[in-house]
């Protein structure tokens, strides 16, 4: 009897330290791990699909073009800039198989709405047919909530959640038509929970979450629609150089390190495979960041002391003059 005791909290043991050794090595939720390793790759399922990127000029967006030209998706790259999004479509030639005609360049600005049903229009003629929108345009924000002017939350607002809802309200009766296609929207881990100094992005993605998650619900007699959620952590890209501060057209101070960021390659191939598999909520992070949405998912009281004693000193850290991610474990300076 002891020895079956002994053994069986050996085992227990022992399934503890693999799922910790697991856990650490983890850059994403298991879900979307287990489907990288045994599901369908994008290769195979994305080949030949029309992709409506937006955002595409920089960052994820680009990388995703990049990708998606890879695994043979015919794409439609959207952001304001056509040259640079003549740029990403010269790159995207040069390393994939794809034709000039299977990309169109479809420059677009997610806060002109009033544009929005003709560009959707324009991006439907080209193709005959959309079957993923990727959601991706947007920017964050660098700035304490006390000294940020209500513009620069307005623009939040107009620009990552309503801008997103415009184009996917209109490219959506498309696809309830046809019965099948996929709205991939970039939210953030910042989705799931707050972060300090970034109150207006934050809200912006939790709308987002919020829309979709119901949107979701709402399309249940619509089995072959894939309303998907990405919820990236921390990634290489020019979000905090193209972030809003605390007034409208004031940039960013600092231009921080972005060495302790995730390889936007890795994140962007972790997004395939959970669009290949019809993953709805991916989780895409390296350690500790991913961990703690874990621990704030199941243990929301401990999640908000670890909360504030990190949120404390990245306030410290953008008080003192120096970026609030990349000098987590340096000392402030103090004037
Ligand atoms: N990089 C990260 O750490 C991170 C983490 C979580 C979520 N995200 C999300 O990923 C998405 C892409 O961001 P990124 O990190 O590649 O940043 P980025 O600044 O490199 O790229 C943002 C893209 O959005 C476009 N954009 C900005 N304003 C626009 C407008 N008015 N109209 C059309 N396009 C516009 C930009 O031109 C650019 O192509 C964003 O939605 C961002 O919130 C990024």
């Amino acid at each position: 009897m002891e020895c079956c005791i002994v053994s069986a909290l050996c085992g227990f043991a022992l399934f503890f330290v693999l799922f910790l050794f697991l856990w650490f090595f983890a850059d994403a939720d298991f879900t979307l791990l287990k489907a990288n390793l045994f599901g369908q790759s994008p290769e195979n399922k994305l080949k030949g699909l029309v992709v409506w990127v937006t955002g595409a000029s920089s960052g994820i967006g680009e990388e995703l073009s990049y990708q998606l030209a890879q695994c043979g998706s015919r794409l439609i790259l959207s952001a304001r800039r056509q040259d640079e999004l003549n740029r990403v479509k010269h790159r995207c030639l040069e390393r994939s198989s794809l034709k000039d005609e299977d990309i169109f360049v479809l420059p677009l600005d997610l806060l002109e709405r009033t544009s929005h049903e003709e560009k959707t229009r324009n991006a439907l003629q080209q193709f005959g047919r959309i079957d993923v929108l990727i959601n991706n345009g947007g920017r964050s924000q660098r700035s304490l909530c006390l000294e940020t002017s209500m513009d620069v939350y307005q623009a939040l607002m107009e620009l990552n959640f309503l801008g997103t809802v415009s184009i996917t309200k209109l490219v959506l009766p498309h696809m309830t038509q046809r019965g099948t296609g996929s709205v991939v929207t970039i939210s953030s881990v910042v989705g799931l929970a707050g972060a300090p100094l970034s109150t207006g992005y934050c809200a912006s993605k939790h709308a987002l979450q919020g829309f979709f998650n119901s949107l979701r619900c709402e399309l249940a007699d619509y089995p072959e629609i894939l309303i998907s959620t990405v919820c990236p952590g921390p990634v290489k890209s020019q979000i905090i150089n193209n972030a809003f501060t605390e007034e409208l057209d004031k940039p960013i101070a600092t231009v921080p390190s972005q060495e302790h960021k995730m390889p936007t390659s890795r994140c962007v191939r972790l997004m395939l495979v959970g669009i290949a598999n019809n993953i709805k909520e991916m989780w895409i992070s390296q350690q500790p960041v991913l961990g703690f949405y874990y621990i704030w998912q199941y243990t929301p009281t401990f999640a908000w002391y670890v909360s504030n004693l990190l949120g404390k000193k990245r306030v410290q850290n953008f008080k003192a003059g120096v970026d609030a991610d990349s000098a987590y474990f340096t000392k402030p300076k103090t004037s």
